[in-house]
């Protein structure tokens, strides 16, 4: 037997500290330790100097009791086994947190897509779903956007699955654009249901977003969208980071007037906004990466990538309160780190399961054939994650846990009981 996936080696000590809460028979806590199916492909690419290069792909399953395997699709130079493994596995968690009749799952090809051209891009994503495609579809595997791809690439990969089916399936893959099958609200949905958690934590602590500060690491498609919704509620958004660099200002940012920046130039450097008839100097200042993580803040928000905060740098933040949006930006030392220090997190796989829960309106309303607006996919997804959160406040008081171990808690008696109900043949089907 291979060896475990570190994401449940690094997860044994919560998890052996829900099996003293919960009774999980020995049978299901050894069917959590393995991934359902790990798919590693060749993806060939004709690249537009006529030369063929083949970049690693992965697709990996992780515990499908609950319903099809249902997660992002990732284009990055890091992405790895071991990588798409932990994020399948955070996909199971955080589908079980809000309830989704999903399993677990996560794709990622090995490639700097900032280095193709647009039609190397598309041969890229089409090349993928050819490769991935024995194992995917409407009923089996439903991938998503993730880091670094979008409605576009989401597009490509719809129309390629039904070319290769032969009829129009748009119900295999979510995070379409809305001509194509896709859902209202999906694009904001990740940073607007991580700012509903957030605004439902505030209220328990009888705080006001009006007197909070706040920093945001990460400027795409979730940390724009949680960093504009967070200042029309009243938070100050203090900075915002990309990979390149910060930007800082006392008096809070206007996250719509950077996003424009960065359109434009690519990158948050080199913003400088000054209210020109306030003062004559920039209000803003440039910051490092590491200086925005180390700011005296309200809130920091992670909305970038993986290990952010681990136990070189936990003893360096100063935020009171740490709210994952990207998946796994604390790592297991660094978080035991924070809460030793009193700082409390809020976990990715309850902060950021906005994105995931419009995902699965768009395949509902795709199997339906029946399209629904904006209130109300806002209404339900409200609705849905306020439930979430409020469950898992209550199981972490209760038995006085941190909240990551709470969400788990709720995850693991989801998927236990829906593993005893199938029976003992779901998982011996030798017996
Ligand atoms: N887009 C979605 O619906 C969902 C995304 N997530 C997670 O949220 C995170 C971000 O995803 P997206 O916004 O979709 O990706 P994206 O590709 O749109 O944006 C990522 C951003 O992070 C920045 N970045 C990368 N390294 C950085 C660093 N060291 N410091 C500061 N900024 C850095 C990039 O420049 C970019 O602005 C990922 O962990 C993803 O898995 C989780 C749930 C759903
Ligand atoms: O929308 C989805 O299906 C999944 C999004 C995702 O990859 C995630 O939540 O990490």
């Amino acid at each position: 037997m291979a060896d475990l996936p570190k994401v449940v080696s690094d997860a044994s000590e919560r998890l052996d500290r829900i099996y003293q809460i919960l009774d999980v028979s020995d049978d299901v806590k050894e069917r959590l330790r393995h991934p359902d199916v790990s798919l590693q492909v060749a993806v060939p690419v004709r690249m537009d100097n006529g030369a063929l290069k083949v970049f690693p792909g992965w697709r990996v399953q992780y515990n499908t009791v609950l319903g099809p395997a249902k997660g992002g699709i990732r284009f990055h130079p890091n992405v790895n086994a071991e990588e798409v493994t932990a994020l399948s596995f955070w996909m199971a968690i955080k589908n079980a947190v809000v309830e989704l009749p999903y399993g677990g799952g996560k794709g990622g090809v090995q490639v700097n897509p900032k280095k193709l051209s647009k039609l190397e891009l598309e041969r890229l994503s089409r090349s993928y779903i050819r490769a991935i495609r024995p194992i995917i579809g409407p009923d089996t595997d439903i991938p998503a956007p993730d880091v670094n791809t979008n409605e576009t690439v989401m597009s490509w990969m719809v129309d390629e699955f039904s070319q290769l089916e032969g009829r129009h399936s748009p119900a295999v893959i979510t995070g379409k654009p809305i001509g194509l099958g896709g859902s209202e609200g999906r694009t904001a949905a990740t940073g607007l249901g991580a700012l509903k958690v957030l605004n439902m934590w505030v209220k328990k602590q009888d705080k006001n977003p009006e007197d909070m500060t706040v920093a945001v690491q990460g400027f795409g498609n979730a940390g724009y969208y949680f960093a504009t919704n967070a200042r029309k509620a009243g938070y100050k958004v203090v900075a915002v980071s990309d990979s390149k660099g910060a930007v800082y200002s006392e008096d809070g940012l206007d996250p719509d007037k950077i996003y424009q920046h960065k359109h434009e130039k690519q990158e948050l450097k080199g913003f400088v906004y000054c209210d020109s008839s306030v003062n004559e100097e920039p209000e803003t200042r440039q910051l490092s990466n590491d200086e925005l993580l180390e700011l005296d803040v309200d809130v920091l928000v992670l909305a970038a990538l993986e290990d952010q905060i681990t136990e070189d740098n936990a003893n360096n933040i100063n935020a009171n309160l740490v709210l994952e949006i990207a998946n796994g930006p604390v790592s297991h030392d660094g978080e035991k780190i924070l809460l030793e220090r009193n700082i409390p997190v809020i976990p990715d796989v309850l902060a950021n399961t906005g994105g995931v829960i419009v995902s699965y309106m768009e395949w509902v309303q795709n199997r339906a054939g029946d399209y629904w607006s904006a209130e109300k996919v806002e209404e339900r997804l409200t609705d849905r994650i306020e439930r979430a959160a409020s469950n898992c406040f209550d199981l972490a008081e209760e038995h006085e846990l941190d909240l990551r171990t709470a969400a788990y808690l709720k995850a693991i008696k989801r998927l236990a009981d829906a593993a005893d109900k199938r029976g003992n043949q779901h998982y011996f089907n030798n017996d």
